[in-house]
């Protein structure tokens, strides 16, 4: 495949995700069936990412170039601008000239041959007189946009949560490239063996920082090695390995995952309890199930069923206390996961964050119904958004006689004072910059 292809397959990707579409699944879709080389992949991977990251930063850089705002471009002219100003201003190893013809060739392959002129315009002026510079914005939070690539909203809303510097560190770390982070499957091997067997199959890790199972990726491509066919681990952030870790499920006993697909983290609690005991793993979606079966299998797990259920209506299924532990890791708006997911950003104003919680606090009382008296209830999300996490949990306290927070989590999970401080007793918050996992929720309830 040539570098022309890989930007048409990258420009279709980003227009795909325009309309809706999930980035990760059409990249990966891409690779797959075009069946690119390890480069291509690397270069159909950078460019998506970077042009989703970088959005505020490429409108910026086109502006004075521009008789109109960017926004009120052909949105296809806006896209083809995006990817050509990332090519001329974050990847050294592609000349200005070659990313501005090809950005010219896309405007006409696209049916936008009388506007190929423009794109032509613009990026040869932007290659001539150069790129503005970030610096030069006075508003703070209107810099910090362009030079973190989150919406203004996204800031504020962080920093009034966590202060305006946290805030910020936050979004610089979201523009990293995410980890892929290895759970050992600890039935089978330790981590230190599990190393030194990726090792011999070319995958170098060094240890996570949170999760005592965790392994981070330095080199290697660990998903298609023989450990990974075996079932030697999975691949799973390392905040969200505390889950199971807060859950604490013991050999033997009686665990619901209510809101489980794809079955990261059900699987790990199958681990945890040595595959002795039950785990129902249920979603709304019965389509995501088979997937945590296939997994299953290629990790040697046996104790589970799978159940499509609407968590909202499982006390038609189970009596009162049928659980000893009960994990509701919800679903949200994913702002801890942008690293990975960066159109998570791309919204115009946060009214879309409002949908989560009314949902998030049905699932939590419907689940608590489940807990056996002395049983333990793991809320989790991986969002950073006080609305989606302790609001729901506190309001769940108040409405939900007899339960209460276990006040010592981040004592029990190992973290640093930090994932602590930063919300209420009984709760962890972990910030991407901590550890470089993903930005993760934790809170663990018990009802006396
Ligand atoms: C954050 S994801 C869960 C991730 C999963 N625990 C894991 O570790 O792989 C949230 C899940 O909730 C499911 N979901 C959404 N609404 C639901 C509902 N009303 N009842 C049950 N599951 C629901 C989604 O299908 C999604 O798979």
């Amino acid at each position: 495949m040539t570098t022309k292809n890989v930007r048409a397959h990258a420009y279709d990707i980003l227009e795909r995700v325009r309309d809706g579409a999930y980035s990760h699944l059409l990249v990966n879709d891409v690779i797959e069936k075009q069946r690119l080389s390890a480069e291509d992949a690397g270069l159909l991977t950078e460019l998506v990412y970077g042009v989703l990251k970088q959005r505020p930063a490429l409108d910026f850089y086109m502006t004075p170039f521009l008789k109109q705002k960017p926004s009120a471009l052909d949105r296809r002219i806006q896209t083809i601008l995006q990817l050509s100003l990332y090519q001329m201003a974050f990847l050294d190893r592609i000349p200005n000239r070659a990313a501005i013809h090809e950005g010219v060739n896309l405007a006409k392959a696209n049916g936008r041959k009388g506007l190929s002129g423009m794109v032509n315009g613009v990026l040869r002026n932007a290659d001539r007189k150069g790129l503005p510079d970030p610096e030069t914005i006075q508003d703070e939070w209107r810099r910090k946009e362009v030079q973190t690539g989150h919406p203004v909203w996204l800031l504020q809303l962080w920093a009034n949560m966590f202060g305006k510097e946290t805030a910020f560190e936050a979004a610089y770390c979201n523009l990293k490239k995410a980890p892929v982070t290895l759970r050992t499957n600890t039935l089978q091997q330790s981590r230190e063996a599990l190393q030194e067997i990726l090792n011999e199959e070319g995958v170098a890790t060094s240890f996570g920082k949170l999760a005592p199972e965790a392994l981070i990726t330095a080199s290697g491509q660990p998903a298609k090695t023989e450990a990974f066919a075996s079932g030697r681990f999975s691949i799973q952030d390392e905040a969200s390995m505390l889950c199971a870790r807060a859950l604490d499920p013991k050999p033997g006993m009686q665990v619901l995952d209510a809101c489980a697909a794809p079955g990261g983290k059900a699987l790990h609690l199958m681990e945890w309890m040595q595959d002795e005991g039950f785990v129902t793993a249920s979603d709304l979606h019965a389509t995501k199930l088979p997937l945590i079966h296939e997994q299953a299998e290629r990790l040697g797990l046996t104790s589970f069923a799978l159940l499509p259920r609407d968590a909202r209506q499982l006390s038609n299924d189970f009596a009162e206390g049928a659980f000893d532990r009960v994990l509701v890791d919800a679903p949200c708006s994913g702002l801890g996961v942008i690293r990975r997911k960066p159109e998570i950003k791309a919204y115009p104003d946060s009214s879309h964050l409002k949908e989560f919680p009314p949902l998030q606090e049905e699932i939590l009382h419907e689940a608590a119904k489940l807990v056996k008296p002395g049983g333990r209830l793991v809320y989790s999300t991986c969002t950073l958004n006080s609305e989606e996490n302790e609001a729901v949990v506190k309001k769940f306290l108040h409405e939900a006689p007899g339960w209460k927070l276990e006040e010592d989590l981040a004592e029990k999970l190992g973290l640093q004072a930090d994932a602590k401080k930063r919300t209420m007793a009984g709760a962890v918050t972990i910030l991407p910059q901590d550890a470089g996992s993903d930005g993760f929720f934790i809170a663990s309830l018990f009802k006396e």
